[in-house]
């Protein structure tokens, strides 16, 4: 059963649903929309050894960012060009992860699925890959991962990047996602890279 705005509400007013910070303006007849958060991280590896921990710089921006399109060649000249035109703070191309600012925690009960909105779709911007679901009782912040498809999009930090659907369990998880033996992202408080290498302990 997908929850609405009243359902989300009253969850929140039990303290049963947390979502900080909350704009009442972002929730929706059954969602609500999350905004972009100002930190981002980019892979150094040449390629993912998912067996391996993987190398990464996160950057933070003052107010946008230009994400271009995994074929794209930026060098230092277009990167200037870029900059200067469009007077972003930050270039990338490719698969870059961002983070909401919300940080939320959902009871036993109930889980979450990570959609992004309309608007970003209709310029090809995806903001999650095969990720979006979200386990009951998870607690933290969402990362994103994020891919303009198309021509380059400037994102802003602050901006409804995405929005998060609940649904309600038919009875509450015996053992919630941040009480789960080797759960990797419980209580991420920023962005966070794959720790898939935790599952190749012992491989
Ligand atoms: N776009 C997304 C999707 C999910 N999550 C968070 C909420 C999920 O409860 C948690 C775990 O998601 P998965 O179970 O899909 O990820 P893994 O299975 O890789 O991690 P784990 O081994 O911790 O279960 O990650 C996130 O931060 N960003
Ligand atoms: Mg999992």
């Amino acid at each position: 059963m997908i929850l609405s705005d009243k359902d989300i509400i009253k969850l929140i007013n039990e303290n049963k649903l947390v979502i900080e910070p909350f704009n009442r303006e972002y929730l929706g007849p059954s969602s609500y929309d999350v905004t972009l958060s100002d930190e981002f991280i980019i892979y150094d590896d040449e390629i993912y050894d998912l067996s391996k921990e993987l190398k990464y710089k996160k950057i933070k921006i003052k107010r946008s960012i230009l994400v271009c399109p995994i074929n794209y060649t930026l060098n230092k000249e277009k990167i200037e060009y870029f900059k200067e035109k469009y007077n972003v703070d930050y270039v990338v191309k490719g698969g870059i992860l961002g983070s909401t600012n919300e940080y939320i925690e959902l009871p036993k009960e109930i889980t979450s699925f990570y959609q992004g909105r309309s608007s970003l779709g209709r310029v090809f911007l995806t903001s999650h890959q095969t990720a979006g679901f979200i386990d009951a009782g998870f607690k933290g912040k969402i990362t994103l991962e994020i891919v303009a498809h198309d021509k380059p999009v400037i994102l802003y930090s602050g901006m409804r990047i995405g929005q998060l659907i609940f649904f309600k369990l038919n009875t509450p998880a015996e053992i919630g996602y941040c009480e789960k033996k080797g759960s990797k992202y419980a209580y991420q408080k920023t962005v966070m890279p794959s720790l898939i290498h935790n599952d190749f302990k012992g491989f």
